[in-house]
């Protein structure tokens, strides 16, 4: 009825515009004059106060004037001071507010607990009073709290909201039990007798309730309501109250502080072995954002630029510069040049060898000739650890531990003193197991029935949605087939998208993933699971490799994609790789894809491995395999110890390249095998081959659980650089949470392969795009390799137990493995170091060795060479002498030294504890 009139008032408008602007302006004359018609009255209605006494007018324009100036001055000074107070530092504000809040809160203390007299008191009594009643006397305590609270933790701005709702719940609630409790006075009794119980916020809370429920039944709901609100001013869930009383009881000494978790006194215990065990490395952090996407190579530069910033020394001893040599210098030097190898029959020492080295680069220039340096020999390790073992009184010193790589060198040398490597031991004539021993499948179906119905259901689809598209064709894989959808002209893809709960219903099946556009056509692709799936045997996609005449030994299978080719990539080349998936998904049949691969294509000449299976069931059958190097590792502290292994052996092997001028472990193999590179002359060591070092982590989830920081840096650590050193790491884990796959380790692992997760998140964690979560298990996987963006669906390889154990035993048949004894012992001694040495343990190993192998024991030569003042020398010097390695005192002669130079290693191993245990 109202819109009538109007309508009538607009049409005569419209109809005079019409005529000469045209339909085209028709709109915008219908709204204009519409609009313009108030205007107008309201204009015409108000020159009515305008017929103002003439003389006053100019009287009253001025105070006009006057006023409206003074307004905007006004308003101009409070702008001024709100822009200024936005502008303040937030930590100012929060403060400036704080402290008011403690201003209020003096002078309601002052209103309501010294009874205040004047206008401020009589406002305290009107408003505070007015509102808490005779709970008043708090409301300053309260104002206090929150004062200091907010000076104390600006930081937590969160938490203020939940404080104001708990606070005024508990105010509500513990106010209207007041009034409840001081006989509910009623308004009409006066506002002193409300004064005198909850005041008005009491009366509010309680009188509603009381009202309509009765106090019976209002006091509880109002007890409640304090509970709840006693409870969120607190952040305190009610399941978590038992554990807040039990910390508040400790806190006030009446109760005992629970046992501490047994995994967190592990990993202190586990972290401090590191601390004793690991040379002091700064713990260096690589921060690549997990966002950028990785280059490997820059990734590895960067590493490698940070390893030459490492002072580097040669292991050449060089005689000091400065000064004429005397006697100990020249003793010092030749037994450092000549390695003692010629002197003493023993090997070089790296302390004294860079000892020798720390002479030679001093602060002064040179002013002496030096003796020709003699390029220095490398120990041999057999010897070393005979030595070793003699001199700790026939006791086998350290254990079964390797001294070389047990105790990792400190500092770089050009050449690594070693000549231990991973090799195959022997003239044995390995042969790679048949491809016969794996089961040979079908070549897979191309079309089914089952497929021609889809095709036909997504044709209704289209037609009932009316949405011009149709299905051009299809590609069936092993698990899902992918339909192709081209759409008419106009058509949006978004169309075909939004139709995905349809199409789901259509074929009756949930997993239904479109991908728009596929790779190079302009259609979109539709991939339906099969209903009559099938299996990929491994031993066709290998047989595939074979006929391929790829003979990379590090190449391994993976499945068959969608469009029903096999798919087949070299570890080598991926260079690391995360496998991730729910419990059930098939990592581990891919895992054992991978392994089976390896043992089909590489004989331990090529590749090792490390296989770490904390699950303990999922490997085992690899046990004893010849490409192992260490026994396949299930404790998860073994297996951070192996991976702080493996960065020993990739710095081990960066050694060899720096020293021989390679940049890449293949290029380093072919010079080897060709006769290109010869160790330098005097060195016993023969050149070897380096095989490619394979670690597979079956879950690192339980590693991370165990020693996150330590497995983090190992494994960035061999992220970064190992791929020139032939090092890749495959790493499995059911639980992609970002725990576990942390940014850091995301961001060099480069290629992934995730098997269906439970969650969009868990394929955000490992794919950094959805789509995992809609794979339908049992090997269906969405394979990432380096550098692609975009996922390829596969079906991934299988291979039965049966031919796991026929491969293996053909393996284990031929040779049995040839294990590295340092690879997890890293730190299984505890060490005890004698409290006496305390902090100079280092120091007395290199005053040990310096006398040691310069047989001379003398004090003013181990202030010289090791740079300490007279009291530590001396010190030094009774230390060993109450560990019977240098005689007594003989006044100003040096001392007899009491060990022989082949005896060193027995006695540096009882210094640093080793010997036992
Ligand atoms: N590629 C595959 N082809 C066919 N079936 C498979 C494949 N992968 C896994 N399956 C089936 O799924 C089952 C579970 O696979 P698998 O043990 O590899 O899962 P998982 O992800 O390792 O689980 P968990 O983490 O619990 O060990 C297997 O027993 C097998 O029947």
């Amino acid at each position: 009825m109202a819109s009538r009139p109007s309508a009538a008032k607009k049409q005569p408008a419209k109809k005079a515009a019409a005529p000469a602007k045209g339909p085209v302006k028709k709109a915008a004359a219908k709204k204009a004059p519409a609009k313009r018609a108030p205007a107008k009255k309201a204009a015409a209605r108000k020159p009515a106060p305008q017929p103002a006494p003439n003389p006053t007018n100019g009287v009253y324009r001025l105070v006009r004037a006057l006023w409206l100036g003074l307004a905007h001055g006004v308003g101009a000074v409070f702008r001024g001071i709100g822009q200024g107070a936005k502008n303040l530092d937030p930590a100012h504000r929060k403060d400036g507010v704080a402290l008011l809040l403690l201003g209020v809160a003096l002078i309601v203390a002052a209103g309501t607990w010294a009874d205040l007299k004047g206008p401020v008191g009589d406002l305290v009594e009107i408003l505070v009073t007015g509102a808490f009643g005779r709970l008043d006397l708090l409301v300053p305590i309260l104002l206090g709290a929150i004062a200091v609270r907010l000076i104390r933790h600006p930081e937590k701005p969160e938490a203020n909201g939940r404080i104001v709702i708990g606070l005024s719940a508990l105010v509500i609630g513990v106010l209207g039990q007041v009034h409840i409790a001081c006989g509910s006075p009623a308004r009409s009794e006066g506002m002193q007798a409300i004064r005198d119980a909850g005041g008005l916020i009491g009366w509010g809370a309680a009188t509603p309730l009381s009202y309509t429920m009765t106090d019976v039944l209002a006091v509880p709901l109002l007890v409640l309501l304090t509970v709840f609100g006693l409870l969120v001013v607190t952040a305190t869930p009610v399941n978590a109250i038992p554990q807040r009383l039990r910390q508040l009881g400790v806190r006030l000494g009446v109760a005992h502080a629970p046992e501490t978790d047994e995994f967190t006194n592990d990993d202190e215990r586990y972290d401090e072995q590191w601390r004793e065990a690991l040379p002091a490395r700064p713990r260096k952090r690589a921060q690549p954002a997990a966002a950028e996407p990785y280059d490997p190579d820059a990734a590895e530069q960067e590493a490698l630029s940070r390893r030459r910033g490492r002072p580097r020394r040669s292991a050449v001893p060089q005689p000091e510069m400065n000064r004429p040599m005397d006697a100990v210098d020249v003793a010092a030097a030749a037994a450092a040049a000549l390695d003692g190898a010629v002197l003493h029959g023993m090997p070089p020492s790296p302390l004294v060898a860079d000892l020798t080295q720390g002479v030679s680069t001093g602060d002064r220039e040179s002013t002496t000739p030096t003796p020709t340096p003699v390029p220095a020999a490398r120990p041999q390790p057999g010897k070393l650890k005979k030595d070793a073992t003699k001199a700790a009184g026939g006791e086998p010193a350290g254990g079964a531990v390797p001294d070389l790589t047990k105790t990792p060198l400190p500092k770089e040398r050009d050449l690594p003193p070693r000549a231990e490597q991973l090799q195959l031991s022997g003239d044995i004539t390995y042969s790679l197991p048949s491809l016969d021993s794996l089961t040979r499948g079908g070549p897979g179906k191309a079309r089914s029935a089952a497929n021609d119905a889809i095709v036909a259901s997504l044709t209704t689809v289209f037609t009932e949605f009316k949405v011009d598209a149709a299905v051009t064709g299809f590609t069936r894989g092993p698990t899902v087939t992918r339909y192709e959808v081209e759409l008419g002209p106009a058509v949006k893809v978004e169309r075909i998208t939004a139709l995905t709960k349809n199409i789901a219903y259509a074929v009756a099946s949930p997993d239904v993933r479109i991908i728009s556009p596929i790779p190079g056509k302009s259609a979109v692709g539709i991939e339906i699971p099969n209903t009559d799936r099938e299996m990929v045997n491994l031993g066709d996609v290998l047989r595939l490799a074979e006929s391929a005449e790829d003979d990379d030994p590090m190449l391994v299978a993976f499945g068959k994609d969608v469009e029903g080719g096999y798919v087949m990539h070299s570890l080598a080349k991926m260079p690391h790789m995360l496998v991730a998936g729910a419990t059930g998904s098939g990592k581990s049949s891919c895992i054992n894809c991978l392994i089976t691969s390896i043992m089909m294509r590489a004989t331990p000449e090529d590749v090792r491995m490390i296989l770490v299976d904390p699950k303990r069931v999922e490997l085992t059958a690899y046990e004893g395999i010849p490409h192992l190097i260490t026994p396949i590792i299930t404790n998860p502290k073994r297996a951070a110890e192996a991976l702080q292994w493996v960065v020993r052996e990739m710095d081990l092997r960066y050694d060899d390249l720096a020293a021989y001028g390679y940049r890449h472990i293949d290029d380093f193999n072919r010079a080897v095998r060709e006769g290109k590179v010869k160790p330098p002359e005097g060195s016993e060591r023969e050149l070897q081959p380096y095989p490619y070092l394979l670690v597979i982590v079956d879950e690192l989830a339980d590693l991370m659980m165990v020693a996150p920081r330590d497995v983090e840096d190992a494994i960035v650590r061999i992220t970064q650089l190992a791929r020139a050193a032939g090092i890749h790491l495959v790493l499995a884990t059911q639980r992609p949470s970002v725990d576990v796959v942390t940014g850091l380790i995301k961001a060099n692992v480069p290629s992934r392969l995730a098997f269906a997760t439970s969650s969009l998140a868990d394929s955000r964690v490992i794919l950094d795009q959805p789509g995992a979560e809609k794979l339908i298990g049992k090997g269906d996987g969405l394979f990432l390799p380096m550098g692609a963006n975009k996922p390829t669906r596969m079906q991934g390889a299988f291979v039965t137990e049966e031919e796991v154990a026929t491969v293996v035993q053909h393996c284990k048949d031929q040779m049995a493995p040839v294990f590295r004894e340092d690879v997890t012992v890293g730190t299984k001694q505890k060490k005890e170091i004698d409290e006496d040495i305390g902090d100079d343990l280092d120091l007395l190993c290199q005053a040990a060795e310096l006398v040691v192998s310069t047989q001379f024991g003398s004090t003013s030569m181990l202030q010289r060479k090791l740079r300490v003042g007279f009291a530590k020398a001396g010190r030094l010097m009774d230390l060993m002498e109450s560990r019977s390695i240098v005689g007594p005192s003989e006044g100003s002669k040096a001392r007899d030294v009491l060990v022989k130079p082949d005896e060193l290693d027995g006695v540096l191993a009882v210094i640093r504890g080793e010997s036992e245990g």
